[in-house]
């Protein structure tokens, strides 16, 4: 049996590139960039009014003149005007281009518009107030937004104003979430007393959906020749295979053995973890197989078998699936997340403990309070807490106060 350490190490070893495409910028969200973004102009592209007012000439002011005359509209939007005597005004527009012949702005707010003239009301005018000048935010070809950068709204506004309609990004992995077991039924369907909704499969996707992958499902029964003939098409067609259930010591539970026989290379089997021991890790290829329904090249399919105990796979997927993902296609391994137990806890076996713990932010510093659940199979508990605490293998007593690696699933 291998630490978790260990496990996340041969996990991120196995990180794989799926490529490049080019999508519609709107569809980005969320997504990771394959290229840099540079500024197409500069930024502001003219020098530009940042308040609603008038524009004069700074020098006419200087020399003691507070009326003038007002001579036009400049609004945003309209082609660049000109001041024609350097004794009058022109009415300015926020986001409007500074007239010719200008160079300081007034807001209304400072002045009385009376019979077509404009008198000012202030004293304290500096030259060019309330113009940003052309250039000052950005040059045109700055780096604006670099390579590998997961794209969020504050993106997606910059995408806008450069003109990218189509972005490159990283492509997605094919997944197939598979469940197993013929304890499990569907989730529209009323089950007997000895069975159970199928429920992995969904969160599953859903931590997928997370993730902008759309992932394929497929439910099998217990039975191994189905599985075999099953996964084995599988192997052709995807680029990961999740599974949830059938890879611990029951007599139904024939993941491990199919998946070697089938010439997948296992890397491990257990954990030392709690939950999540029995998880099953492997990938097979890259092979170069032209006839491959994934596409010509090499094919590679790499495979996490989370044990079947719902809260297994769930901190499972979250544990490594999510960061050897995120090595994949291009986004550095490291966990930013920590938070502070809230009260004194003991765990005695040698094992990593995924606690699940309720978060509170304290004067900004995150706080976990365990609830403990009743075991793997409680994903009720789940829906009562906000993310697991990892607590180190080697220690038994965590003290109230120690800080710890957080593995969040709920971000508010
Ligand atoms: N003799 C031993 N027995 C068990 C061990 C062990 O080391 N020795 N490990 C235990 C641990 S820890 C776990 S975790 C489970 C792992 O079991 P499997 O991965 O083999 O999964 P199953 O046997 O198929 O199912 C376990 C449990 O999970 C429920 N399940 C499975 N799939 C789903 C699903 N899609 N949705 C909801 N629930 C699901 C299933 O009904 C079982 O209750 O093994 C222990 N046993
Ligand atoms: O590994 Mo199991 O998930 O502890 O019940
Ligand atoms: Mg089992």
């Amino acid at each position: 049996m291998i630490t978790v350490e260990k496990a996340l190490e041969i996990i991120l070893a196995e990180s794989q590139d799926f490529g490049v495409e080019k999508i519609p910028f709107m569809e980005s969200l969320g997504r990771v960039l394959k290229e840099d973004i540079g500024a197409d102009r500069d930024f502001p592209p003219f020098d530009r009014v940042s308040m609603d007012g008038i524009a004069i000439y700074y020098d006419t002011y200087k020399k003691g003149d507070i009326t003038f005359p007002i001579e036009s509209i400049q609004a945003a939007g309209a082609e660049q005007l000109s001041l024609k005597s350097q004794q009058n005004c022109i009415e300015v527009m926020t986001g409007a281009v500074v007239p010719k012949n200008v160079d300081t702005v007034i807001p209304y707010e400072l002045v009385e518009i009376k019979d077509g003239k404009a008198e000012l009301s202030t004293d304290t005018i500096k030259q060019g107030q309330n113009i940003h000048r052309k250039g000052l935010d950005r040059k045109q070809d700055d780096l604006l937004i670099k390579q590998n950068t997961i794209i969020s709204s504050a993106e997606i506004g910059v995408l806008a104003t450069v003109g990218k309609a189509t972005v490159k990004v990283a492509k997605q992995p094919k997944v197939m979430i598979v469940s197993t077991g013929d304890e499990l039924i569907e989730v529209d369907k009323i089950p007997l007393n000895h069975q159970i909704r199928r429920s992995n499969v969904y969160t599953l996707v859903a931590l997928l959906q997370e993730l902008k992958i759309q992932a394929d499902t497929a439910h099998i029964n217990d039975d191994k020749a189905i599985l075999k003939q099953k996964i084995e098409g599988y192997l052709l067609d995807y680029d990961v295979l999740l599974f949830s259930g059938a890879v611990s010591k029951g007599k139904f539970d024939f993941l491990p053995e199919i998946l070697e026989e089938l010439g997948v290379k296992k890397q491990f089997h257990k954990v030392k973890q709690r939950p999540g021991k029995p998880f099953w890790f492997g990938a097979i290829g890259p092979f170069s197989i032209n006839d491959m329904k994934i596409g010509n090249g090499n094919h590679k399919t790499t495979i996490f078998a989370f044990p079947g105990n719902p809260v297994s796979t769930f901190v499972g997927c979250l544990k490594y699936f999510y960061p050897w993902f995120r090595k994949s296609i291009g986004i550095e391994y490291k966990n930013l997340d920590y938070a502070i137990l809230s009260e004194d806890f003991t765990f005695q076996p040698a094992l990593t403990y995924f606690l699940q713990v309720r978060l509170q932010n304290e004067n900004g510093r995150i706080i976990g309070t365990p609830v403990k659940g009743k075991g793997s199979g409680d994903l009720a508990n789940l829906a009562d807490a906000d993310g697991f605490l990892e607590l180190p293998a080697d220690k038994t007593e965590f003290r109230k106060g120690e800080t710890f690696p957080l593995i969040r699933y709920r971000q508010y």
